[in-house]
């Protein structure tokens, strides 16, 4: 079984993931957010920090679609982008607070912990402001090159509790630029800690946000998919194998979780940017389950739900349903191959049988016959003939972490194999 400390190697594991006794979670939040050297604000440098934004990440051609209608003609070409896409409030600001501390912080070294957000280019800027990754070696991130008087940024996503107690002790100084969503998820799984419930997150258990939520629990399991909380819900109706139980949620479980002992009192929580859909029906599905289990005048001793699905998350998702509905040629979802919401907008249109491909940069776009693109569950590809001829419409969508730039240099690239096919 793997706990999120399991991320920090051994010999950087200072007291915060070495104490024997449970660390108070909360508690330790709070004086963290009393600390000199904590932040979780901007430095007053917006509006600087603002422009130089404006200039890496936004588009005029962006600003044109989105003053249109979000549709677009030239030559033998629709584009038709979705009503929401691209970078949502939690990635603006977090990546503005990363600009700010360099800014704050000119000559101090400045690591962050993981990729601020899921998209290469955003991440490679930030390399080119001298901002330093944690490497990971060995499945194990290796915080010894941390100094005391060091900046650290913890990402968008979060950083486990064991982590932040680590760089605290360090004497480091965090800039912490958590999306305040992610933040509330983590105060409902203190809840369910509160009352002795076991959290179940429905998310992917190696995902960074997953990682640092579940580090807030005491007991957790962590669902992938409606078919493993099926699965968890049977077993909390009939039994089963606790064998196959613990094989099957073998890293994604609390040390030392027994299903027979830790399953009679749950929490529903989730990774923001999981598909609403799935998340709201396995908050169903785990509410019929325990009254089911423990009758309906039971079911708030045994169960515990709090809607945490991100704005962001369900406005892009819904945006992508409204418009798949339209007739369309193909389909462009644009974002991080590591890009858990980018992949959920991809899942939508492939339900709908229309041919997609998620692409992370306009470059995948090879020329008007070959697309590099990295199918649902497989590795990246290269399709042939990817452009049909005549007139066509195209849908356009990105991720919550792709920047605005990189949806119109992929339509700029789109328009002009276009032209070439038709020459
Ligand atoms: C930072 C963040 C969302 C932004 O999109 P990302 O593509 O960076 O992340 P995710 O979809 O969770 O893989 C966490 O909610
Ligand atoms: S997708 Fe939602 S939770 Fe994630 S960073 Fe954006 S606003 Fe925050």
């Amino acid at each position: 079984m793997e706990t999120p400390v399991t991320d920090l190697a051994p010999e950087t594991q200072d007291s915060a993931a070495q104490t024997a006794a449970p660390l108070d979670t909360k508690a330790f939040r709070r004086s963290l957010n009393h600390s000199d050297n904590y932040f979780r604000r901007g430095f007053g440098h917006g509006e600087a920090v603002a422009e130089t934004m404006a200039t890496s990440y936004q588009s005029g051609l962006i600003q044109e679609l989105r003053a249109n209608g979000n549709v677009l003609t030239r030559g033998d070409v629709t584009i038709r982008l979705a009503q929401a896409f691209g970078f949502c409030w939690g990635v603006e600001r977090a990546v503005a607070m990363a600009y700010e501390a360099r800014k704050q912080f000119p000559t101090e070294r400045i690591w962050i912990t993981n990729e601020i957000i899921h998209n290469p280019s955003v991440n490679d800027h930030l390399r080119q402001m001298g901002v330093l990754f944690i490497e990971v070696n060995h499945g194990q991130k290796d915080f010894s090159v941390v100094e005391r008087g060091d900046v650290v940024i913890l990402p968008a996503f979060g950083a486990s509790v064991q982590e932040m107690q680590l760089l605290n002790d360090r004497g480091c100084i965090i800039v912490d630029t958590t999306c305040p969503w992610v933040a509330k998820v983590w105060n409902s799984v203190e809840k369910h800690k509160k009352s002795d419930y076991t959290s179940i997150v429905h998310g992917k258990y190696n995902h960074e946000e997953t990682i640092a939520t579940s580090s807030f629990a005491n007991k957790y399991l962590v669902v992938l998919n409606m078919e493993q909380a099926e699965y968890v819900s049977n077993y909390i109706l009939h039994g089963g194998d606790k064998t196959e139980f613990l094989a099957k949620f073998a890293k994604a479980c609390s040390q030392g979780f027994d299903p027979d002992r830790d399953l009679d009192r749950v929490g529903v929580a989730n990774q923001t940017t999981m598909l609403k859909s799935e998340t709201e029906a396995i908050g169903k599905l785990f509410e019929r389950t325990m009254m089911q289990r423990f009758g309906p005048d039971k079911l708030n001793d045994h169960f515990m739900s709090f809607n945490t699905i991100c704005d962001a998350t369900q406005e892009r998702q819904d945006a992508m349903f409204e418009l798949v509905d339209a007739p369309m040629d193909l389909m462009i979802v644009i974002g991080g191959f590591n890009s858990s919401n980018t992949t959920h907008l991809q899942e939508i249109a492939i339900e709908r049988n229309i041919p997609s491909y998620h692409i992370d940069s306009a470059d995948r776009i090879l020329d008007e016959r070959a697309i590099e693109h990295k199918p649902l569950h497989g590795d990246i590809e290269r399709a042939e003939n990817w452009l049909p001829a005549g007139p066509i419409t195209v849908g356009i969508t990105s991720g919550a972490s792709t920047p605005d730039k990189a949806v119109e240099e992929t339509i700029e690239r789109i328009f002009a194999c276009k032209e070439r096919l038709a020459q």
